[in-house]
């Protein structure tokens, strides 16, 4: 597979989904598993350990709350690691997103937007990294970009 897809819990899987969705539509193999760092901490070290091993080429990783597990698989791993923050009911995400993206010099995670832009925002940005080697999934993105600039255009229509 050339993605994990990797959620803090199940509860996160209608977010998740748009995720997954779009990699399927960009031809990106992935596969998809539930690891929390709090609940499920020494699954996750051996996960973040053996993901290169498993052949994966990126780890996309949404967690809601105080949200370690982008940080936490990033520490286990020097796969590229993007984190999704899941929009919360208590904060709306921005606990999410502040738990994500301030990580401390020397371990990254490539944090997207709280919520369903991030979400498929992830998706394009693993697909544009399988790009560069992926001659399939170059010409998927291709597409999407284009359709997306020909619909752009084509809403002009609507303020007529
Ligand atoms: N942020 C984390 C982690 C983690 O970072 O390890 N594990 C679970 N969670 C998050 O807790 C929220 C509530 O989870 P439950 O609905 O299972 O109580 C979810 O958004 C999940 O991503």
């Amino acid at each position: 597979m050339q993605v994990a897809l990797v959620m803090g819990s199940i509860s996160d899987w209608p977010s998740v989904k748009q995720t997954a969705d779009l990699l399927e539509q960009l031809h990106v193999s992935f596969d998809k598993h539930v690891i929390s760092a709090h609940r499920m901490p020494q699954e996750l070290q051996a996960f973040g350990q053996s993901a290169k091993a498993e052949q994966y080429s990126v780890i996309i990783a949404a967690a809601g709350g105080a949200a370690h597990l982008p940080g936490m698989l990033a520490a286990n791993t020097t796969l590229p690691v993007i984190g999704v923050p899941i929009q919360t009911k208590a904060l709306n995400g921005v606990d999410s997103l502040l738990s994500i993206v301030q990580m401390p010099t020397g371990i990254p995670v490539a944090t997207v937007a709280i919520g369903n832009a991030g979400a498929k925002n992830a998706a394009l940005l693993a697909a544009e990294i399988i790009a560069l080697t992926d001659e399939d999934v170059n010409t998927q993105l291709v597409a999407y970009r284009d359709k997306q600039t020909k619909e752009a255009i084509a809403s002009n229509a609507q303020l007529q």
